[in-house]
Formats: C-alpha cells, structure tokens, sequence
C-alpha cells in the first residue's frame, strides 16, 4: 500500500501523541513528536543559562548556538517507543518537566528555531510513511499531508490529564499550574507571528473530551483507512 504523511495538531495536553504514537505502531510507520524537539531546545537553553533573569531566552546567544544542538530519537529496545536525545544524551524525561513547558512556548516561538527544527521534520518525512504530531504539522511542516487531524479538548479535562501523568512519575505538580501553564501555552501557539497553531482548511476536527484512549484510537484508524482507501 502506498505509504502516506499523516498529521496530527492540536491543543497543548489533549492526547496528540498518544494516538499518533499508537496508530505508528499498528501501521508500521515512523511517529515523530515534532514537540519534543522544541523541548529539546528548551532544555538546551536551561541547561546553559540562555534565559536571562526575566526568564527571557537569549535570542542572540541562542542563534550562535544552534548548529551545536543536535536532536534524534532511538527507540527504547524494551518498550518499542521512541526517546529523544540531545546531543547524544537521552533527555525523554527532563523534556516533560514542568520548567520546560513554562519555557518553550517564547522559544518555539523564535524564527531560526523553527527554520532549522522544520527542515529537520521535512527531512525525516522524505521517505512518507510518517506520523507527525505538533501545531504547525498540516498548515507548515507538511501542508501536502494525505490525512491531517487537528485535535482539540477543554482546557480543564487537558490540565487533568497531563496533572494525572505527571503524578503517576511521581512528579511533583499542581493543577492549577498546570492549567495555567496549558492556557497560556496555547495562547503563545495560536498568537506568535510565524506558523501559529491553527486548524489547516483540510483538518478533520477531533474533540476527544469524552472518548477513552481506546475509542479515540479506533476513531484514527477509521481515519487511515478512510484516507488509504479512498
Ligand atoms: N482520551 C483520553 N482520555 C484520557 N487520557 C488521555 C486521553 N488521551 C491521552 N490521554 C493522556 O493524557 C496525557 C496527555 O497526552 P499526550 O498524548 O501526551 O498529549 P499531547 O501529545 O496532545 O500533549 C497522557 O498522560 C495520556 O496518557
Ligand atoms: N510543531 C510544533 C510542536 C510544538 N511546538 C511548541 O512546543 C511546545 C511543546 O509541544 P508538545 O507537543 O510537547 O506539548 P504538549 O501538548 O505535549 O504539552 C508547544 O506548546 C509549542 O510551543 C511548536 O511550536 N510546534
């Protein structure tokens, strides 16, 4: 069957991933969470003081630093899902923080990061047979994309679901901070000037409020075969 680009967008927390990751899976294509790169830079930036005391990122500094920043994903051999490493390191775990997310919103916002992290997803989708999940998949990234999917949920059911997730790693975490951090998150995506998040024309509209995991996976799958079949 011919392979195809699938993307998936969407609201901060409402389970993107989740389903781009398992649909992968089942269909034997290559998931690429497109959100763990600008984390990755993020990390990148805590990590060697690039945010000035406002907590502003270092724009200047950032720049000159960005061919020294490499991202890839391996797959973890025990669970078969993919980690993100950052120059060599694996940082999957120190990327779902708490500061990270209150972080990486002004830095995916930045022109150069988003060059240099676009052409990156461009080159792993070369090949197609590809899910992405981000906010700029379907309208940026791959506008081309066979099948695109814009996810959305209530801000309140997003900030419980990533408050639970955060719990069970035995995070520490508030949800009020959480929602606040998921609020303002997506008001950062939808208003920075280059590629916001928005739903591309041809998205089909996924609120997934009231599915499980369970029904919102089948509800993709209908989705692939629809789009492969058609
Ligand atoms: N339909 C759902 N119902 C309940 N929890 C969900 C659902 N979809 C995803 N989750 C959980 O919500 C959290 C956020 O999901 P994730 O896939 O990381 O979201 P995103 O990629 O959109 O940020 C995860 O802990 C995931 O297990
Ligand atoms: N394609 C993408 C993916 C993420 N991002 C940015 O990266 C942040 C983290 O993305 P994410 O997908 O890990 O966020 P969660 O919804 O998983 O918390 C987003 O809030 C955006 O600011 C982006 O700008 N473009």
């Amino acid at each position: 069957m011919k392979k195809i680009i699938i993307a998936i967008d969407g609201f901060s927390s409402c389970g993107k991933s989740t389903m781009a990751k398992d649909l992968a899976k089942e269909i034997g294509y290559i998931y690429i969470d497109s959100g763990a790169m600008y984390r990755a830079v993020t990390l990148y930036c805590i990590e060697h003081q690039l945010f000035d005391e406002k907590g502003q990122v270092k724009e200047e500094e950032l720049k000159a630093r960005m061919n020294d920043i490499h991202i890839s994903f391996r797959l973890n051999p025990e669970t078969q899902r993919p980690m993100t490493y950052l120059n060599g390191m694996n940082v999957e775990d120190r990327i779902r923080t708490m500061e990270v997310s209150s972080h990486v919103s002004p830095v995916a916002a930045l022109g150069f990061v988003r060059e240099a992290l676009v052409r990156l997803q461009q080159e792993m989708g070369k090949e197609k047979g590809i899910v992405m999940d981000g906010r700029d998949i379907g309208t940026a990234v791959f506008p081309q994309a066979e099948l695109k999917i814009f996810v959305t949920a209530s801000p309140e059911i997003r900030a419980q679901r990533r408050y639970d997730e955060l719990k069970a790693k035995g995070q520490e975490a508030s949800f009020d901070d959480i929602l606040y951090n998921v609020k303002e998150r997506d008001r950062i995506d939808q208003t920075r000037e280059i590629s916001p998040l928005r739903q591309a024309e041809d998205a089909i509209l996924l609120d997934n409020s009231h599915l499980t995991i369970q029904e919102q996976k089948e509800w993709l799958k209908t989705q692939f075969l629809k789009a492969t079949h058609a």
